[in-house]
């Protein structure tokens, strides 16, 4: 594998969109999830931070993705938890997903604490976890009562009983099953996405698209820091605004 690549897919398209996405009801308890926010709440300044869409009017994040894997910050913390993800991701892929990766080595590659508000949505209904193995995924909040919308989709599933029920519910699948969240209407969706992969176990403050070797993304603030503090405090105030949690190619 070129140390720029991604790791090439053990699975074809079309392979991949006839496995099925496969429901852990309960996977969390509620003190676990307790334990979660309360880490989320406590490491998340320090964390690398993306907000996917925002509102045209307030602009105010609509999607907010928090990496806590930055430093292996969550890693340290939940390493049972992980394990727990990766040993449920590969019976699922045993019984389910034809056994493609069961015996491959794999890590976690971004762990991922998503929060969406009311027109926050993932749309594009092809999207799929490009260069992961196995993409696990967990209820934090509870669907209807502390959001509505913000439904999982996973076409061609099936069935259609929601994947989220209640809060701790988890759904696991092969990456490049294509899925996509619908419009939240009221209230905050959290959930917390885990995606493993070939790749080293990262530690940069995003999703990393190198798989091994240094990760070549660093914040566009390294790049820029001198000529900020040049700046009046207005035009810093706005670079920093614009700069928080934007990465570029260095
Ligand atoms: O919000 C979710 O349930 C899934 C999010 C997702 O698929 C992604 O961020 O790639
Ligand atoms: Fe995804």
């Amino acid at each position: 594998m070129a140390d720029s690549d991604l790791p090439p897919s053990r699975i074809s398209a079309a392979d991949a969109q006839a496995t099925p996405v496969v429901r852990l009801p309960a996977f969390l308890s509620s003190e676990e999830i307790v334990e979660i926010d309360a880490f989320h709440a406590a490491q998340s300044h320090a964390c690398g931070r993306l907000a996917k869409a925002s509102c045209a009017v307030t602009g105010a994040a609509l999607w907010t993705t928090t990496y806590l894997s930055t430093d292996r910050r969550f890693n340290a913390r939940f390493p049972g938890l992980l394990a727990r993800m990766l040993a449920a991701a590969r019976a699922a892929d045993r019984a389910h997903f034809g056994d493609y990766a069961s015996r491959v080595d794999v890590v976690p590659r971004v762990v991922e604490y998503h929060t969406v508000t009311p027109g926050g949505a993932l749309k594009h209904e092809q999207h799929y976890d490009s260069g992961s193995i196995y993409t696990f995924d967990v209820m934090l909040a509870r669907p209807g009562d502390d959001f509505d919308g913000g439904e999982f989709v996973a076409p061609d599933a099936g069935d259609e009983e929601p994947f989220f029920v209640n809060s701790g519910d988890a759904i696991v699948f092969c990456s490049h099953r294509h899925h996509s969240v619908r419009p939240v209407t009221r209230g905050t969706r959290r959930v917390l996405v885990v995606e493993f992969w070939e790749g080293e176990e990262r530690a940069c403050g995003h999703r990393c698209e190198r798989a091994s070797g240094p990760c070549r993304v660093r914040p566009l603030r390294a790049m820029v820091e001198e000529s900020l503090g040049e700046m009046s405090e207005d035009d810093r105030a706005a670079a920093e605004r614009f700069l928080r949690g934007r990465t570029v190619l260095s």
